[in-house]
């Protein structure tokens, strides 16, 4: 199943459903017991509970209240939790009152040694940065102290994933009942997210109700990478051209072909003026300088490097007045911003892979703070699948439905690492995928090559390149276990 990502009003609404659980207050304080779980289990981590300190920063609203249960709850554990009420005159009272029946204390500032401080400033109800008092107390805190946001870290939109400055930065985010969309379009700041069931699952909301974008992310088991079966040759798997690069910058033909070459089994073709330099790297590459002598493809990649003069323009031209599916990345997306009309409702598959860059350019305007809502809208505009490029790399298709995958890290921001994503999602299209799932499958596979070939040093595109292979092993492993895992018994 995929992983469900809903905006504020979509979790209020599922919490108003429960009814009595939400009136009786017993949503808050299963809320606030799996805050006390998370972080006493932290605290076991490292040593125990007995004797700790823990600070919690209380808001006006009800994340406040949860964040005040819960250290009452650490209290009586035997932590040692000292709290500072932001609006005393408004924290939560039957969690305040429950936090000093415990033995929490109540002061202006917080302790200057603290195991964990806790953030429950505000949640789905904040707006806009962290106000100064708080601000304060989070710039204070030192390194050590690990800080665990409440349902999501003050200062971050629960909707956009928009960053405040200031904001908090945590280490661990507990939530509750359903992921809420910053939790994956700000991953970075949530740190590691845990979701507390707190009983909502039959009340959550169908999502994209009149159109709206959805946000999700595909699980692990999800990402079913195409493997030859015992009848398949090298044509039957799909066959995918690359045209890119060119004689005087062969790198990203070299890069983009070379990742189409280790994503999928099969053939891979080229076209283009680097064709010599691509074969000396890719011997098993068919390449050609001629798109009339280029063979069946199932599925075309073009742009990175392959620059924007009119011979360029025409060969896009062409390449997208075929039905076949077609990426375009890069020089191509260059080209389709001074027409598009290129793409504009056609018909066949076509991904647009642009970074931020690319994405003002295709659409005249800066990417705001609203990512998600930027590239459904283009998609829908168009009628193509749209792939914007980042740390959170969202793919979104005409419908709106958007995939999002957190790269985990961000050693793939390095030159050349876009040219390996189109190589790896061309061959994906080749093979039969949607854009959609084309698109979120290499990114999630790039990603963890980065990582794999990183392993905390800079990398190169080339050195991403070579973790490719380890990082795709690790998915279709994962899938072979399944299946055997499932077989019916053979007797
Ligand atoms: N509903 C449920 O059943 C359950 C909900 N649960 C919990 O409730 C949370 C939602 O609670 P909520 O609706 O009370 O809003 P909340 O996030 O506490 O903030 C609102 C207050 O903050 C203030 N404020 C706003 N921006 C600010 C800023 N930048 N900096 C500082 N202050 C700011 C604003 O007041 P203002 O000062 O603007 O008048 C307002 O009063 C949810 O995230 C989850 O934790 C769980 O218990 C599970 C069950
Ligand atoms: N901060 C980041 N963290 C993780 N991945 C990133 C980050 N920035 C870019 N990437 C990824 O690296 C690749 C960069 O692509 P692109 O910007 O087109 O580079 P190039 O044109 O040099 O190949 C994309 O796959 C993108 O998602
Ligand atoms: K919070």
């Amino acid at each position: 199943m995929p992983i469900r990502y809903l905006t504020a009003d979509e979790v209020r609404d599922a919490e108003r459903a429960s009814g009595d659980l939400l009136t009786g207050g017993v949503l808050m304080r299963r809320a606030a017991h799996g805050v006390a779980q998370v972080i006493a289990a932290e605290l076991n981590r490292t040593g125990g509970c007995y004797g700790r300190s823990v600070g919690v920063v209380v808001g006006a609203g009800d994340n406040g209240g949860d964040a005040l249960f819960a250290g009452a709850e650490l209290c009586r554990r035997g932590v040692r939790v000292d709290a500072v009420l932001l609006a005393a005159d408004r924290a939560h009272s039957a969690g305040l009152a429950a936090f000093r029946a415990a033995g929490g204390r109540t002061g202006e500032r917080l302790p200057d040694a603290l195991d964990v401080i806790v953030d429950g400033v505000v949640g789905l109800g904040g707006r806009g940065p962290l106000r100064t008092k708080a601000a304060e107390i989070f710039a204070g805190v030192d390194s050590e102290t690990v800080v665990v946001a409440v349902d999501l870290p003050s200062g971050v939109d629960a909707d956009t994933g928009e960053v405040h400055d200031p904001a908090v930065r945590a280490d661990l985010t507990v939530t509750f009942g359903v992921r809420r969309r910053a939790h994956l379009l700000a991953a970075p700041q949530c740190g590691r997210v845990v979701l507390v069931d707190i009983g909502l699952d039959d009340v959550l909301p169908e999502t994209g109700r009149g159109g709206a974008p959805t946000l999700s992310s595909l699980s692990d088991d999800e990402i079913d990478w195409p493997t030859p079966d015992p009848g398949d040759d090298k044509y039957t798997q799909g066959v995918v051209g690359i045209i890119a690069g060119s004689h005087r910058y062969p790198g990203a033909a070299v890069l983009a072909t070379g990742a189409a070459v280790t994503a999928t089994s099969g053939m891979t073709r080229f076209v283009g003026s680097a064709h010599a330099e691509v074969v000396a790297r890719w011997p098993e590459v068919v390449a050609t300088p001629d798109l009339a002598d280029a063979g069946r493809v199932q599925a075309w990649v073009l742009g990175p490097g392959m620059g924007t003069d009119d011979a360029a323009a025409a060969t896009l031209r062409t390449v997208l007045g075929t039905d076949l599916p077609v990426l375009a990345d890069a020089d191509a997306l260059t080209l389709i911003a001074r027409d598009p009309g290129l793409v504009d409702g056609r018909t066949s598959p076509t991904l647009l892979t642009p970074h931020a860059g690319e994405f003002a350019r295709l659409t005249g305007t800066e990417l705001g703070a609203d990512r998600l809502a930027a590239v459904a809208g283009l998609a829908a505009r168009w009628s193509v699948t749209v792939l914007l490029k980042g740390r959170i790399t969202l793919v979104a298709d005409p419908t709106g439905h958007v995939l999002g995958n957190d790269a985990g890290s961000s050693w793939a921001a390095t030159a050349g690492a876009g040219d390996v994503l189109s190589g790896i999602a061309g061959a994906l299209l080749a093979a039969g995928r949607s854009p959609r799932i084309a698109g979120a499958a290499a990114a999630r596979v790039h990603a963890r090559a980065a990582e794999l070939a990183s392993g905390g040093a800079p990398i190169g595109a080339s050195a991403l390149l070579s973790g490719l292979r380890p990082a795709i092993r690790e998915f279709t492993t994962r899938s072979a276990r399944t299946r055997v895992d499932t077989a019916p018994s053979a007797r």
